[in-house]
């Protein structure tokens, strides 16, 4: 039984999370409702480009792992198309020397990984792949439209207890335990935290195991920037984009057109130097919701709805176009130095988490300029100062940045942010304390428009189903 479409849904936030709502909303309600988009910025949000000398690179969220199926299926439907991250050499310095070296020989590189940590690179492709196959229920689930009130029980039907153990200890603890020595540790996995989510090992093993997961062979992004799926996404959706800054949501009573009085969403907003409203039957929020980062009040609910202060990690993306000055990592001279990527253990105290060589959105892999020159991609925790720049380059001739207040601040036992905020009110960015991806983004927007259509309708039985993974083995 369906009950009559909602009138207006308003989403605030157009990043991935945001129009992908926008998307799997006018998919579950029909072409009628209308949905409005709120954005202060630009579409794309965290995904987003800069420019260097006439070319566009990701300075965001730029890589999406081959098993993750909504983007996928996005750049399919869209009509857009892929490129190949680019992999190339990657080296680990510790502060002293490069402890470990890529080769481009598959042979050798078993060799050194073996000979350096036993078998312990193959025992951690192994617990990847394990919590992946997990994690991969969910696209099952949403297939036969069920939904989730919590990410906790969204995590606990992927993976049950040990995906909210994982949640709930740090990456270290939880790989100690497992029995992974403290070199590896130390040497390739902390590596891959600090160039990922620019923290230890002390985030959370869940996050740890997303992060791990970007070792995997075929990492992929969109021809063109990933920031298109957003833009396209929102055409699809027929969303009608509204440029303001949400201030505050009240509840009010409507009494709306030959009807009797409801309760109803005012959201009030800033455009240019007006500020309006409008009423909303449902409201979904697609941004984190923080001062610093979206600075959204919540008006007269009762109960009233809680203010988030969860911190969110500074991160710097540096843009370089230069000639490396590979002495810093090691004293072999620059035409025998083939690395691309170097990752720094958090020993190194230097200041990057990682430099590596990046194509442009257009392009499979990196084209050096006539100097010999390419463009270097920096992560870093502060702005880095021009001695700091003339430290890593011999020669550069542009650079440009983009601080982020990136993904959450990891701190296990990890609590989400409630979906349901109030009765027809949801939120979507508390995933990211589980994992902060594009996918994570795209599957709470699936997850939002499936909980808002079934609350709607009353569907009680398709919300919070437990066991079903084996409820659905025997579906087709
Ligand atoms: C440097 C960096 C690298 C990353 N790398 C990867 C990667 O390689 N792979 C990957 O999968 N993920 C990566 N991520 C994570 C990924 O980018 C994010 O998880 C994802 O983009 C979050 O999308 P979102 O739509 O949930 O939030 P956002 O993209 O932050 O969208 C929220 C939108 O809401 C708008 N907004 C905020 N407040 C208001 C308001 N009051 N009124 C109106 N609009 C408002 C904002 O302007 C923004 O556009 C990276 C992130 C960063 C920062
Ligand atoms: C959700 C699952 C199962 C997998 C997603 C894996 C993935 C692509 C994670 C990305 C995490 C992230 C925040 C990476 C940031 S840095 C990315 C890259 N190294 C860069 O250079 O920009």
């Amino acid at each position: 039984e369906r009950r009559a479409p909602p009138d207006k849904i308003a989403i605030i936030g157009a990043g991935i999370g945001g129009t992908s709502a926008a998307y799997y909303l006018r998919q579950k309600f029909g072409k009628d409702v209308k949905i409005d988009l709120f954005e202060r910025g630009e579409v794309g949000g965290r995904l987003a480009t800069l420019t260097v000398r006439g070319q566009e690179y990701e300075a965001g969220g730029s890589v999406i792992h081959p098993l993750n199926l909504h983007m996928k299926r996005f750049v399919k439907d869209l009509g857009l198309s892929t490129v190949q991250s680019y992999g190339g050499l990657m080296g680990v310095y510790n502060g002293e020397r490069l402890v470990f070296e890529e080769s481009s020989w598959f042979i050798i590189n078993m060799i050194k990984l073996i000979w350096q940590y036993g078998f312990q690179s193959l025992r951690m492709h192994m617990w990847v792949e394990d919590a992946l196959d997990k994690f991969m229920r969910i696209y099952r689930y949403q297939s036969h439209d069920y939904a989730f009130s919590s990410v906790e029980k969204l995590l606990h039907s992927l993976g049950g207890d040990e995906f909210l153990g994982m949640l709930n200890r740090t990456l270290l603890e939880t790989l100690q335990k497992a029995g992974f020595s403290e070199k590896f540790l130390n040497e390739m996995v902390a590596p891959v935290m600090r160039v990922n989510f620019g923290q230890s090992m002390n985030i959370n093993g869940f996050v740890g195991a997303v992060s791990m997961s970007c070792a995997d062979s075929g990492l992929w992004a969109v021809e063109g920037g990933n920031k298109l799926v957003c833009s396209r996404l929102l055409e699809a959706s027929k969303g009608n984009l509204i440029h303001g800054s949400v201030m505050y949501i009240e509840e009010k009573t409507r009494t709306k057109q030959m009807g009797n009085p409801t309760k109803m969403y005012e959201v009030v907003y800033q455009t240019g130097s007006e500020t309006r409203s409008d009423f909303y039957d449902i409201v979904l929020v697609a941004t984190p919701l923080n001062r610093k980062m979206s600075n959204i009040t919540f008006l007269n609910f009762d109960p009233p709805i809680e203010e988030f202060h969860q911190y969110y990690q500074h991160i710097v993306t540096t843009l370089i176009k230069g000639q490396l000055n590979s002495t810093i990592f090691t004293s072999r001279h620059l035409d025998e130095f083939d690395l691309s990527t170097i990752l720094t253990t958090d020993s190194s105290d230097l200041f990057i988490n990682s430099i590596g060589i990046v194509s442009s959105v257009r392009e499979n892999n990196p084209q050096p300029s006539k100097g010999g020159t390419y463009v270097w991609k920096i992560f870093s925790q502060e702005i880095l100062t021009k001695e700091q720049i003339l430290k890593l380059f011999l020669s550069y001739d542009y650079a440009v940045k983009q601080p982020w207040l990136a993904y959450p601040h990891y701190k296990p036992p990890e609590k989400c942010p409630p979906i349901v905020l109030h009765d027809r009110l949801y939120y979507l960015n508390g995933i990211e304390f589980a994992a902060s991806a594009m996918e994570m983004s795209a599957i709470a927007a699936h997850n939002a428009a499936l909980l808002a259509y079934h609350r709607w309708n009353e569907h009680a039985h398709m919300i919070d189903q437990e066991d079903l993974y084996e409820k659905l083995k025997t579906e087709l």
